[in-house]
């Protein structure tokens, strides 16, 4: 990280829980390799990242006990680093590729788009090869054509220092929103093929290691378990998830846990076992008395993503920690955000705005500022003037919080990163339309936000007002750490966090913090734009009368929905009766015009 972005905090931390076998974990990094340049909390970036894997690597050498990283996809689309290079992914995939990943696979995000689902197959898995897993994807090969594993299927090998002999599967959740290029077999099917069941039977394994951009408490986990536990009743089984932008750890049996560590650099996943059986390199022979224990233990860290907490966990400092390889990394990562001029700023914001550290609506609600200022002031299809209209998008289409201060290019992307354009059904009756939105806020999971996931696990506190949680005490570097003096645990000096209860307890984070309130938000929401007034003076879409027919615009991920919503309420409208808003327009764009039109800096 540059020195604007060092440690910003000084707060209590609990130590990593080292054990015999030891897991770093990435998940849903979403281009944030730049790491978080807004919080402190969270503003490591690889490079420090590949730094620390290189410490402990050290540790791990010097203590005679083994070290695995890995890493369950979602690893593009959601910042500027990514996504704002032509082509997309320019420079992360080089940056990503730096770090030493030993099990690796892909994310849905990969696959959204054939162009990036083929950089995978071209430059991921050849950079990560025989560690890059897809025991549930396949790619038509962009030269031959010819249906392919993206990767193979799973792999057997023995940890370096304690001779562990561990069996990995990648997998992905049952995703059906890729791109025509790829093909994801469900997780169901798979476990019936041949080549699984032929592996599951291996009996000279010390350690099952699942890894899967999937959630924890999920169908497909519970499949993969009950499959190998039907083979193996007894043997150990490490699953590393992703995909829900959570905080988790779920034990399935005594010898069976799971862990998903979180999003967007924020989180990375410190996870240990120990007393596994080391068939590879038998520590009978070495050790006559040895044996594997009846029950291992098993345990899990988040570590905020933060050079406070690497210096601490490394038991090093500002000047030795960094390794000559995680500094280059971090001088890749801002040479490339300089060249795509992510800095550049189109406005301030007069306040922060959250996704969901605000109910919805209000006046910090993201969603609230999107519904009753960016779409008005920026949805309007020249070809259809000022007709009535009603614009509908999915909240999951919005990823991230705006902070009071500077909105740049970045900003732009962190916050909808999404090409998605705009359709629109012309002339829908009113009478119908106004039904969609109740309709489609129902159930649609597939349109929820990953926060709203996340936002689930919290308790629900639907009408609870917006509480104060000090933020910026979050975004000023104490002036303890800027002078870099020793710090004493006072409760009223703890920094609002991630405060994590999963199967483990509540004592997982390293952080000690205080709890953040989280908020449910919809589904969907929609913003009525040039109803006709009721009278002269009426300036809100509240004070019209109702039109006899609309525009109806959607962001097209959710056409599907919204015409399954329109057969529902007895319209038969088809994909032919729908057409381009606004061509070449898409959420980012319009987002970065508005703050340029609205918001100035002083
Ligand atoms: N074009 C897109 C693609 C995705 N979304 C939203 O993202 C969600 C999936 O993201 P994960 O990081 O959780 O895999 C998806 O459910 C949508 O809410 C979108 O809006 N537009
Ligand atoms: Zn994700
Ligand atoms: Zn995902």
């Amino acid at each position: 990280a540059q020195p604007s972005a060092s440690p910003p905090l000084s707060a209590p931390l609990r130590d990593l829980p080292w054990g015999q076998l030891n897991f770093l974990h990435t998940t849903d990094t979403h281009g944030w390799h730049a790491g978080h340049l807004q919080e402190p909390s969270f503003s490591a970036d690889w490079g420090d990242y590949i730094s620390f894997a290189e410490r402990l690597h050290e540790k791990a050498d010097d203590e005679g006990v083994d070290l695995l990283l890995v890493d369950t996809g979602d690893r593009i689309e959601g910042n500027g680093l990514y996504d704002a290079s032509d082509p997309k992914g320019k420079y992360t995939l080089e940056i990503f590729g730096e770090q030493d990943i030993d099990v690796i696979c892909s994310g849905n995000h990969e696959l959204y788009k054939a162009n990036s689902s083929n950089n995978e197959y071209d430059e991921t898995v050849p950079n990560f090869l025989g560690n890059y897993l897809a025991s549930n994807l396949d790619i038509f090969d962009p030269k031959t054509g010819e249906q392919r594993p993206l990767a193979q299927r799973y792999k057997k090998f023995t940890t370096k220092n304690q001779g562990i002999r561990i069996l990995a599967f990648g997998f992905l959740y049952d995703f059906t929103g890729n791109a025509n290029n790829t093909v994801v077999k469900k997780v169901e099917d798979t476990i019936k093929d041949k080549w699984f069941q032929q592996a599951i039977r291996d009996r000279d394994v010390d350690l099952f290691l699942v890894i899967g951009h999937i959630q924890l408490r999920s169908q497909e986990f519970a499949r993969i378990y009950r499959a190998i536990r039907e083979q193996q009743w007894d043997v150990p089984i490490q699953f590393l998830g992703g995909h829900t932008h959570i905080r988790d750890y779920a034990k399935y049996d005594s010898k069976a846990y799971a862990l998903e560590s979180g999003r967007y650099m924020e989180t990375i996943g410190f996870m240990s076992i120990t007393g596994l059986s080391t068939g590879g390199k038998s520590n009978e022979a070495a050790d006559p008395d040895f044996k594997p224990s009846a029950s291992p233990s098993f345990s899990r860290r988040y570590i905020d993503n933060n050079l406070f907490s690497f210096y601490h966990h490394t038991s090093l400092n500002e000047s030795t920690f960094p390794t000559e390889h995680g500094r280059n990394v971090s001088s890749m990562i801002s040479s490339a955000r300089k060249k795509l001029q992510l800095d550049k700023t189109y406005g301030c914001a007069p306040r922060d705005y959250w996704t969901n550290r605000a109910p919805y609506p209000s006046k910090h609600s993201i969603f609230s500022w999107l519904g009753d200022e960016v779409l008005p002031g920026t949805v309007c299809d020249p070809k259809r003037g000022d007709k009535p209209r009603m614009v509908l998008t999915n909240t999951g289409a919005i990823r991230f919080d705006i902070f009071k201060g500077p909105f740049t290019v970045d900003n732009s992307y962190t916050v909808s990163p999404f090409t998605s354009g705009f359709r629109y059904i012309k002339d829908v009756p009113f009478s119908v339309a106004k039904r969609l939105l109740q309709i489609l806020n129902q159930e649609v999971p597939q349109l929820w936000p990953a926060s709203k996931s996340f936002a689930s696990k919290m308790p629900a506190q639907p009408n609870q007002a917006h509480t104060s949680h000090g933020l910026e005490h979050v975004y000023q570097p104490s002036e303890q750490m800027r002078l870099g003096k020793a710090h004493t645990y006072d409760e009223k000096d703890l920094t609002p966090g991630y405060t994590t209860t999963d199967d483990g307890g509540s004592d997982g984070d390293d952080t000690i913090h205080v709890p953040i309130t989280f908020f449910r938000v919809p589904s969907c929401l929609e913003s009525r734009i040039d109803f006709p007034p009721t009278s002269a003076s009426a300036t809100h879409s509240s004070d019209s009368v109702e039109p006899v027919l609309i525009d109806l615009i959607y962001v097209d991920f959710i056409q599907s929905y919204v015409l399954l919503a329109l057969k529902f309420l007895g319209t038969d409208y088809q994909d032919g009766d729908t057409e381009v808003y606004m061509q070449g327009r898409d959420m980012t764009s319009l987002i970065a015009e508005w703050v340029q039109g609205h918001w100035d800096c002083e």
